[in-house]
């Protein structure tokens, strides 16, 4: 039975890829389950458990979890790439246009009517006050083009936006799905230079905190509206109301307000509801859920931002998976001690990540407690598990 404890509320279609018989999935188990799997909630300040092998994040953003402890420890981190960049992909381009044509000020306008004569009349009276623009033919920076970044962009340009696209790390499987119509930026300037709108998609990491700052505002244009629907910290705040302040940016777009943005009036803050559709929760469950359960069963890793993938096929054979440092010899130091307890290797893995490697044994036969404690104090073995 493996544990596996819920950080968040997650779609309960999870129950059907960890059935019962072989998987307890709760939110009220102990710190020290065999897994977790989370969506926002943070596990920076979790002690993890010597029998902790797995994170899944059931969404994109990892910012939550801390990637370096885990790989240390051996704690294999999942996320569900795209899984929810459609749910994304809606709010962006719906809060783009309700900012653009005043949508949040007539709303709540349009309420200060109520119970007064006449308010049909009243409507029309009042409605000047809040024309906004239309967005064909205005210019969209895209920054970030990934599972998300891709989809505004195509969608952007089939409502008639031009679209500059910006992203030094673009995949080429990614390049085969951007719309021959989005214009791929080289710097960052030409991106800022020339957007009405300018929407970010990229993750917050040490290298992308405060990624718009002073210096990024200063070269938009005047009256942009900018979206952030990628984390909070990637726009510095104080460098933020400056702009704003100085009519620069004329609004700003986030699923990730903190107080200060709050009833601010050129400020559209949405309470981080780009992934929470029922559409979008159901697929990052289910993609984490077989995810954690292809690990569990077979040791397959697919999808982790922090160990190589392997996809290893089920097998009968007794399956040894070893984390380990990528180091010279590391393969035979292991293949030589299980030689020595006249265990046969019938298959194997062996794949790298960086400075981390895994490998994957299948074996004719049972392994020993004794066997096991061998290949565990190699130096340079960091988790061992027998499936
Ligand atoms: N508001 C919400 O509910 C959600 C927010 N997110 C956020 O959106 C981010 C992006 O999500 P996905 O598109 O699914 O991720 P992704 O990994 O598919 O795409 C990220 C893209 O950013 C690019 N990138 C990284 N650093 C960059 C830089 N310095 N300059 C330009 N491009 C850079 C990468 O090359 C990649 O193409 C996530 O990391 C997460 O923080 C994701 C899902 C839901
Ligand atoms: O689970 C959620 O609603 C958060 C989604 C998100 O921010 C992400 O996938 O990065």
């Amino acid at each position: 039975m493996h544990t596996i404890k819920k950080l968040n509320k997650i779609s309960p279609v999870i129950y059907d890829y960890l059935p019962k018989e072989n998987y307890n999935v709760s939110s009220h188990l102990e710190d020290d389950s065999d897994a977790f799997i989370v969506r926002s909630a943070s596990c920076h300040e979790m002690d993890f458990a010597e029998n902790t092998v797995a994170i899944a994040r059931a969404g994109a953003g990892t910012n939550n979890i801390p990637i370096d402890k885990c790989t240390e420890k051996g704690i294999v981190v999942f996320n569900t790439p795209g899984a929810n960049a459609n749910g994304v992909k809606e709010l962006v381009i719906g809060a783009m246009i309700s900012a653009s044509r005043n949508l949040p000020e007539a709303y709540d306008w349009a309420k200060t009517l109520k119970g007064q004569e006449g308010v049909p009349a009243l409507v029309e009276k009042g409605k000047g006050q809040f024309v906004g623009g239309e967005v064909k033919g205005k210019t969209l920076g895209v920054i970030g083009l990934g599972a998300i970044g891709i989809m505004v962009a195509n969608a952007a340009s089939a409502i008639g936006m031009n679209v500059i696209g910006y992203d030094p790390f673009l995949s080429v499987d990614r390049a085969w799905s951007i719309s021959m119509y989005t214009h791929k930026a080289e710097k960052l300037d030409e991106l800022l230079e020339k957007s009405d709108f300018i929407t970010l998609h990229i993750p917050q990491n040490e290298k992308t905190k405060g990624f718009l700052s002073t210096p990024e505002f200063s070269k938009m244009k005047d009256g942009v509206i900018v979206l952030n629907f990628a984390r909070g910290g990637l726009v510095k705040t104080t460098s933020l109301f400056d702009a704003m302040e100085s009519g620069k940016v004329k609004k700003y777009v986030t699923d990730f307000p903190d107080d200060d943005m709050l009833c601010h009036p050129n400020i559209l803050a949405i309470p981080h509801l780009g992934a929470s559709t029922p559409e979008s929760e159901e697929n990052c469950a289910v993609m984490a859920a077989k995810q954690l359960r292809d690990f569990f069963e077979t040791g397959t890793i697919v999808n982790s931002v922090n160990m190589p993938e392997c996809i290893v096929p089920p097998s009968d054979a007794v399956r040894v998976t070893i984390i380990h440092r990528n180091l010279p010899n590391m393969v035979g130091q292991i293949t030589n001690t299980v030689a020595k307890y006249g265990l046969n290797i019938a298959d194997m893995a062996n794949k790298s990540r960086g400075d981390i490697a895994y490998t994957v044994l299948n074996l004719d036969h049972d392994i020993t407690d004794e066997a096991l404690s061998e290949i565990r104090a190699i130096d340079g073995i960091v988790k061992v598990r027998v499936i």
